[in-house]
């Protein structure tokens, strides 16, 4: 039997085809759209749901990945014998199809998100917490975009494998690809032609899609993105020091009583008191391990307490007394506290600008175009502005970490917390950030800075406190510290520190 080309050849402008291949991409794109979507949420009730919304998603992901595609379209379409009421909608194949395949597709998906979500870095979360940008704006603006681009690659294939999938909808008589070409070589016997025929409409729809899929990665790629131009004027140099105009008040912005915190047996807050008053510079210092990162943690609530309090600028601000409690107004002055993290915690996805303005426009601070320029303004201090249009990926470890602390001054915090803001870093890159957070001591800031840079602790601040296993073993001021005993234990372990570094 010899293959019969012209037949095939006539098969490229059979309308049929050409019908059933709109029909195949429609019921593809609409799965795919509604178990995106559908899939999204189910990973969120897995991961963060009460514990039953857990339990539920869980059972739903797993009955459905266990359930055959086939059994589950057979069975909705033949729903209507047991509720005559989804006759109308179950017995148009069309319908039937899509909701068997959303059904299914919803519990593959879910699964794809949850890796998505799982490969975010935590430090994004606590940058939103610090930022005040709390749940719907966090997923929606640093989290879902983000999440949603590891994802694209495995939701690209799964896109693909829907299109496959659409052809067991033949058994319940959707006219698509594969029913048509049954219908034709059953008449004609020449299965071999018409089923080259129907790979051809499969594949052409599967790299019209692959192309479009692609395209959209490369747009979210920001690793690709060129630096934009910028059309401010660059300052000839980043600002520096000036002569300091710093007074330390009276009145304390910051009150620590009796903090204790331990993880499992171990007390790594051991019963801490400590007042920092406003325009005061104190730095925590201190060998490894010891408490201090844990510690400036507990001020913003990003790490909860076990027992003690916290007042903020004279009003209730973190208890225990009833069980760890934050107050009412917590989320809202949250940002008077602004943090750099050691690992700057900046948003990938956006660029430097973008990291800046993303906070204020949050919280309403003003329209698009003055936040823009108080942004280039608050960059021209840390020396940043002319970077204003890279990403992230685009920085130095340094210029990194002077754009994080731009995004906390932004929020116009009464009180800077920096946590080892250069210990990340190549020792070459320290000064620069050193230099931003000096400018800023001179202009008054109240901060609490953890630090191993010992020179810098005892040149920027107005008390230096030692943590060592969990207590605070000495809180002295700059003059005390020069007048202590060369065998004190503070001094000692500035000096061993300063020779190790
Ligand atoms: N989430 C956590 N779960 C369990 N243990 C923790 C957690 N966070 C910190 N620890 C432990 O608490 C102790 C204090 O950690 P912390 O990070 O506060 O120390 P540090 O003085 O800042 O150290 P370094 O200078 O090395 O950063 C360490 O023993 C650490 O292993």
């Amino acid at each position: 039997m010899e293959f019969n080309w012209s037949y095939l050849f006539s098969l490229a402008s059979f309308e049929d085809f050409w019908t059933a291949s709109l029909l195949v991409a429609w019921l593809s794109i609409l799965t795919w759209t509604i178990g995106v979507g559908a899939g999204f949420f189910v990973a969120l009730a897995r991961m963060y749901g009460p514990f039953w919304l857990r339990q539920l998603a869980g059972t739903y992901i797993w009955f459905f990945r266990s359930l055959p595609l086939l059994v589950l379209l057979i069975f909705v379409y033949n729903l209507p014998q047991l509720v005559p009421a989804l006759r109308p909608i179950l017995s148009n194949p069309f319908w039937a199809g899509l909701i068997a395949l959303v059904v299914s597709e919803t519990a593959y998906i879910a699964e794809i998100h949850r890796g998505g979500l799982l490969s975010i870095d935590k430090g994004q979360d606590e940058a939103a917490h610090a930022l005040g940008i709390r749940s719907f704006g966090k997923y929606q603006k640093i989290i879902v975009p983000q999440a949603f681009r590891v994802a694209l690659p495995t939701l690209g294939n799964q896109f693909i494998t829907i299109v496959k999938l659409t052809s067991l909808v033949s058994v319940i008589s959707l006219a698509e690809i594969l029913l048509i070409g049954q219908r034709l070589y059953t008449r004609n016997f020449l299965v071999i032609e018409t089923l080259v025929a129907v790979s051809f409409y499969y594949v052409l729809i599967v790299t019209i899609f692959t192309w479009v899929l692609g395209w959209i990665e490369r747009r979210m790629d920001v690793a690709r993105r060129t630096p934009g131009e910028i059309e401010i004027q660059a300052p000839k140099k980043a600002a520096t020091a000036a002569t300091s105009t710093r007074l330390v008040g009276a009145d304390a912005v910051i009150e620590l009583k009796n903090v204790t915190k331990a993880f499992g047996q171990k007390t790594v807050l051991d019963d801490i008191s400590l007042d920092v008053m406003s325009g005061e510079v104190v730095s925590v210092i201190g060998p490894s391990g010891s408490g201090k990162t844990t510690l400036i943690r507990t001020i913003n609530a990003l790490q909860d307490i076990d027992s003690g309090s916290i007042r903020f600028h004279g009003d209730d601000w973190i208890d225990t007394e009833r069980g760890y409690r934050l107050v009412q107004s917590f989320h809202q002055d949250v940002v008077h506290l602004g943090m750099v993290f050691q690992s700057f915690n900046l948003f990938p996805h956006k660029t430097v600008l973008e990291n800046i303005v993303m906070a204020p426009s949050y919280h309403g601070m003003g329209s698009t175009a003055e936040l823009e320029q108080k942004a280039l303004d608050t960059l021209a201090k840390v020396g940043m502005s002319v970077h204003a249009r890279k990403y992230p990926h685009q920085l130095s470890g340094g210029q990194k970490q002077r754009v994080a602390i731009a995004r906390a001054l932004a929020m116009e915090p009464k009180v800077m917390l920096f946590d080892e803001p250069t210990s990340a870093l190549d020792p070459e890159l320290v000064g620069e950030v050193l230099q931003a957070i000096e400018l800023l001591a001179s202009e008054g800031m109240t901060m609490v800075i953890v630090t191993h840079e010992m020179r810098f602790a005892t040149r920027i601040s107005d008390r230096i406190v030692m943590m060592e296993d969990g207590q605070m073993v000495a809180k002295v001021t700059k003059e005390e510290l020069f007048a202590a005993a060369p065998d004190s234990r503070i001094k000692k372990f500035m000096e061993q520190s300063e020779a190790h570094g």
